[in-house]
């Protein structure tokens, strides 16, 4: 009963999107391990009519239901959806399993049991604290002779688990009975600013915990109804605290223990033994590009704008760092665009992001109507796509996440590494971080959208007093990013402002990354490029800016930076969800 209140919590507290129904016979289904999998190609799993899904059966000996998860585990987050069908009463959205003898209210277990909860079945939007209350214990003897001994036995592992648990409480835990509150905040209906925002939606009782187990499990974005079929839960966390989150995945039984769990991203690969020793999971590994271009084929598929945000219009105007401008076009530019130091107008463009017009940037209407091609995919649902995947091929993938990697997708089934960099959202958070002291993303992101950069970088206009005509070079465009700091007396100006530290280097990061997209798009001549990876979220200067400068040669720009597609590596390996059902058999949704 208990269990079941947890879960109607866990959805009600959020506002689910909802994807459209589907036809009853294309309803997403996995039957539990009954596929056969032995001869499964390489790449097969990319083909949208491959009769089997590509979960080793052996793997998922001891899975009790159809819940499915899927991890992507990199370099700096650790991405993880969870599928629970509808109809499958043996699985959950994480929360307590209370049927393990661990959480037995026996009050020598080092257990948690929820045992009360108000609120629970509200689906009002308004901000709603859902309260209830776990109970700790000490372990019980008797779990040692249970089936799940070593879910329970206090070995070393246990051990630090239990000193990890009594850490995040701030008081000491009185094993024989202490209760520890856990509110279930529900948020207003949209919490898809692009932001994982894990704090607020499950936060724990701040007196008696630290941030770290509420932060832990917080879900990250809204859930996704698939309509008839079951809801998508996700999370997400840094990946430096993937012991932390194992021991509390193991504390809380949060997946069921020997569930063998769809993963991909080289943590994968990196912990896999870890996910066994610590939290007794076994883990199917999955290539992290193969299931990048695997999931993005099934949100194109299925997801409706949600999955797929680039609001039309937020970013018009603003400054254009680096304007495209022809040879022709610039042998009439006059020194009007002098270095700000040489014009104070100048400078003041560069600050007031709001007033400017297209024209002070220096793009022209035309230009506009030619560049404003990127595609806003507000269409792309399998009812009526305006652009359904097959439309979109060959596209190129431009993957932000630690580091930068550019994909050539020629077919669902055909994709290679075409390139990459190592400058990528990680370089832009840790130098951020390193300049600034910022801690978040957001407040990186936040801070960025105050500075200017023109404080830090060279521009053309400051080596050249005005455009450089000849070679197409405006004056506002950067030269050198960083360059003014090479004068000391800069230097200690530029280090109390952190906003300008911060949109030079997000400057300098989108210039590369956009560079590199637009020289691969021309040397594969492709014309639709998509851009994704967790960098994009709330990142709207980004889209900006690649927007504006990058789409001049390229007919079609996609963003995806929601929540779902965001997951979308994790959701290429949680092979639950893109399995379908029809009459003929099991086939890969995406
Ligand atoms: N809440 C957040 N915390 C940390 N970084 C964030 C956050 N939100 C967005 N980011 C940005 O996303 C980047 C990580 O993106 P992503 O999750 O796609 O990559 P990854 O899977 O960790 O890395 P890789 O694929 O290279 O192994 C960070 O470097 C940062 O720029
Ligand atoms: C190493 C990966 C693939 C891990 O996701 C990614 O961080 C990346 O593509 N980095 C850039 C590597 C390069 O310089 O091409």
């Amino acid at each position: 009963m208990d269990e079941v209140i947890m879960r109607c919590s866990i959805k009600s507290r959020l506002s689910p999107l909802i994807l459209p129904d589907s036809n009853s016979e294309k309803g997403l289904y996995l039957e539990n391990a009954i596929e056969n999998h032995n001869s499964h190609p390489d790449n097969a799993f990319l083909k949208s009519d491959y009769p089997l899904s590509p979960i080793n059966p052996a793997a998922w000996k001891g899975a009790s239901s159809r819940a499915r998860f899927g991890l992507d585990i990199g370099g700096t987050l650790c991405k993880v959806v969870f599928f629970e069908p509808l109809d499958d009463l043996d699985s959950r959205a994480p929360g307590i399993e209370s049927s393990s003898p661990c959480f037995s209210s026996d009050k020598n277990g080092l257990g948690v049991e929820m045992i009360d909860q108000e609120n629970s079945l509200s689906m009002s939007n308004s901000l709603t604290e859902c309260c209830c209350s776990l109970k700790l214990h000490s372990f019980s003897p008797r779990m040692k002779e249970s089936n799940e001994e070593a879910f329970c036995t206090a070995s070393p592992i246990e051990y630090r688990k239990r000193f990890l648990m009594k850490q995040a409480c701030t008081n000491s835990v009185d094993e024989s009975e202490s209760v520890l509150n856990i509110n279930f905040i529900k948020e207003p209906a949209s919490r898809n600013d692009g932001y994982f925002h894990g704090t607020t939606e499950l936060s724990i009782d701040p007196a008696k915990c630290s941030n770290n187990v509420r932060k832990l499990w917080a879900s990250s974005h809204d859930p996704v109804i698939l309509s008839g079929r079951g809801t998508l839960y996700f999370k997400c966390f840094e990946t430096w605290r993937i012991d932390e989150f194992l021991f509390l995945t193991k504390e809380h039984a949060l997946v069921t223990t020997r569930r063998a769990l769809g993963a991909t991203g080289g943590g994968a690969r990196k912990f896999s033994s870890k996910f066994l020793e610590i939290a007794g999971l076994e883990l199917n590994r999955f290539d992290e590009l193969k299931s990048l271009v695997r999931g993005i084929g099934f949100l194109m598929k299925y997801a409706q704008h949600e999955s797929f945000e680039y609001p039309q219009g937020s970013f018009q105007g603003g400054l254009i760092q680096r304007p495209f401008k022809s040879l022709e076009d610039s042998s009439n530019d006059s020194d009007e665009t002098l270095s700000e130091e040489e014009n104070p107008d100048s400078a003041n463009q560069f600050r007031d992001l709001d007033a400017i017009s297209e024209n002070q940037t220096g793009l022209k209407e035309c230009d506009k109507t030619k560049i404003g091609g990127a595609f806003f995919c507000h269409d792309l649902n399998r009812n009526g796509p305006s652009h359904d995947a097959q439309t979109l091929y060959p596209y190129l993938i431009v993957n932000i996440g630690s580091g930068v990697s550019i994909l050539l997708v020629e077919s669902p089934e055909q994709f290679k590494r075409v390139g990459g960099t190592s400058l990528g959202g990680s370089t832009f958070l840790g130098l951020t971080s390193a300049l600034t002291g910022c801690t978040s993303f957001k407040e990186a992101v936040d801070l960025a959208a105050t500075g200017d950069s023109t404080e830090i970088d060279m521009l053309v206009g400051d080596i050249y007093g005005g455009d450089y005509s000849e070679m197409g070079l405006a004056a506002t465009t950067v030269a050198s990013s960083f360059g003014k700091l090479v004068q000391p007396s800069r230097r200690e100006t530029a280090m109390q402002s952190p906003q300008h530290l911060a949109k030079a280097t997000l400057l300098m990061i989108t210039n590369n990354i956009g560079s590199l997209a637009k020289l691969h798009a021309q040397a594969t001549g492709v014309e639709h490029v998509l851009f994704t990876g967790s960098f994009m979220h709330g990142n709207k200067y980004f889209v900006h800016f690649i927007e504006t400068w990058i789409c001049r040669d390229i007919t079609e720009i996609l963003f995806s930076s929601s929540c779902a597609s965001a997951s979308n590596k994790a959701f290429g390996c949680c092979h639950g969800i893109l399995v379908q059902r029809t009459d003929k058999g099991h086939i890969l949704a995406a």
